[in-house]
């Protein structure tokens, strides 16, 4: 794993979006896995104005979301096929076809988990999935206690996670209790996993995650068993790692990393 610390939220959220359009530049028929929250419409916004301006193709990128929430059909405001139309798929050349989420409305919530680990199986694996990180350390909407070989399935949310998302439904009490879920296990089959974590707010539960044991009671911290991940910070959400010196060390002089300082 690799931590990258940036002064600002915006120089993190730049650097998340550079990753990510140089890998889709690596291989044009990239398949993506996004995430959602307050946290990634900067990098969407970013990756948009790359994409108008010439420095990304999405024509053959395949999308994949980690989760859904479960009975908000997509035009709902604040379902995340909306959130991710409105903030992304908008406003980037990509074929709306090659974009999944799992379906809010499925019916067989079982046969929608398989339905959903098999067409991220049929495209060939996630390359790149994007994850940030909820406030009671859950990726995806992978709860505490979440199994850490969990695959794509319906998950009850916790009193934290309400707490944290209801601000966005009107009146609060309609956000739905469940949602579906990427598993832990899903997500760390990904080729490779890059998580942006910014602001103050999250400075505890980013070194939970980090720098904490591997616990399912943070299911962030599972990303430590992923050979291939780094996690990019501000100042801000960096604020109680233990090892900064150590991270900024190694953005300031491995060779990787000279394009992007
Ligand atoms: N299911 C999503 C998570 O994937 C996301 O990481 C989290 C963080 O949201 P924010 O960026 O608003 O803090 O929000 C939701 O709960």
């Amino acid at each position: 794993m690799e931590v990258i610390i940036r002064p600002t939220t915006e120089e993190a959220v730049r650097l998340t979006a550079e990753l990510i359009a140089d890998a889709i530049r690596q291989k044009p028929f990239f398949k993506l896995g996004l995430a959602t929250g307050a946290t990634m419409e900067a990098v969407y916004a970013d990756l948009a104005e790359m994409n108008k301006a010439g420095r990304v193709d999405f024509s053959r990128v395949h999308t994949f979301n980690l989760d859904e929430y479960i009975g908000l059909p997509p035009e709902d405001p604040n379902s995340y096929r909306y959130y991710m139309n409105k903030h992304l798929f908008s406003k980037i050349n990509i074929d709306m076809r090659n974009t999944n989420l799992p379906d809010g409305l499925a019916g067989d919530e079982i046969a929608e988990g398989l339905r959903y680990e098999e067409a991220i199986e049929d495209a060939g694996g996630i390359d790149l999935q994007l994850l940030g990180i909820g406030n009671d350390g859950h990726i995806g909407f992978n709860e505490p206690i979440s199994s850490l070989g969990s695959r794509t399935r319906a998950k009850a949310l916790t009193p934290a996670t309400y707490a944290q998302n209801s601000v966005y439904f009107n009146p609060p009490e309609s956000m739905p209790k469940r949602a579906f879920t990427m598993g832990v296990g899903t997500i760390l089959d990904a080729e490779r996993i890059v998580m942006l974590i910014t602001g103050a707010k999250k400075a505890g539960i980013a070194a939970k995650a980090i720098e904490g044991p591997v616990t399912s009671m943070v299911t962030g911290s599972a990303i430590q068993l992923h050979p291939n991940t780094v996690v990019i910070l501000d100042e801000a959400a960096a604020a109680e790692l233990t090892q900064t010196e150590y991270y900024k060390w190694v953005f300031d002089n491995e060779p990787k990393w000279e394009p992007y300082r």
